[in-house]
């Protein structure tokens, strides 16, 4: 896939509104959604603080009728189906007259594994996937672990740019345990500094390298 810097500009667009909703977003992963129309965004949005809406479901309606055959940059495959009942992001771009449609990575979820591209393919949409590929899985990659654990993931970082919050425990703190406590709290994707703590998560496997 060949992709202009034009694409690439509108994608970093998307990636930047959903890294600043991250850690507010579960159960849900942080999302980003920009909508173009002849080289000029008209909408963009993220998931909301809480998972819900979805970043599509505030972006189509606040772009109104100008969204016919414009394309639309989202960090995840918009999802084909709901656990909530509402529509699907798939159903509200194809409703709408998108054209095209442009995703960093596919969501592995239930609710989409493929099955947001194939609705919108099934619709004569054209869907390209893989533009900053990279950057969209950082983005949900610590939901996966999450999902996965039950913790949030933990990496190392100088500044926590793209981080929920940083991770902070006591020496003696039991680990796994306040790891729980945060996650059940909605903290995805948290970072500390190199040094003790880090070597005591990495000593119990609880530190992603
Ligand atoms: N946050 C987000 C998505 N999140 C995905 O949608 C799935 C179903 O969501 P729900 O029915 O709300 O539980 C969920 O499992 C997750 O993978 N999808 C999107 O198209 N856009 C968004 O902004």
């Amino acid at each position: 896939m060949s992709w202009t810097d034009a694409d690439r500009a509108f994608m970093a667009q998307a990636i930047d509104l959903a890294t600043a909703r991250m850690g507010e977003t579960w159960p849900n992963p942080a999302v980003g959604c920009v909508i173009v129309k002849d080289g000029r965004i008209i909408a963009q949005a993220a998931t909301a603080p809480g998972g819900r809406p979805h970043a599509e479901e505030q972006a189509v309606p606040a772009a109104g009728a100008e969204i016919e055959g414009a394309t639309v940059y989202v960090t995840l495959e918009p999802c084909g189906a709901r656990s909530s009942g509402r529509q699907s992001c798939a159903h509200f771009l194809t409703e709408a007259g998108v054209e095209r449609v442009v995703i960093a990575c596919l969501d592995p979820s239930p609710f989409a594994a493929g099955r947001g591209t194939e609705r919108l393919r099934a619709k004569g949409l054209t869907v390209e996937t893989g533009l900053m590929c990279d950057e969209g899985a950082t983005l949900c990659e610590g939901f996966l672990h999450r999902l996965e654990t039950g913790r949030p993931m933990v990496r190392i970082s100088t500044d926590g740019v793209g981080f929920d919050g940083r991770f902070v425990a006591a020496a003696k703190a039991d680990l796994v345990t306040e790891l729980k406590r945060l996650g059940e709290a909605g903290y995805t994707r948290l970072w500390t500094s190199a040094g003790d703590l880090a070597d005591a998560l990495r000593e119990q496997g609880l530190l992603t390298e």
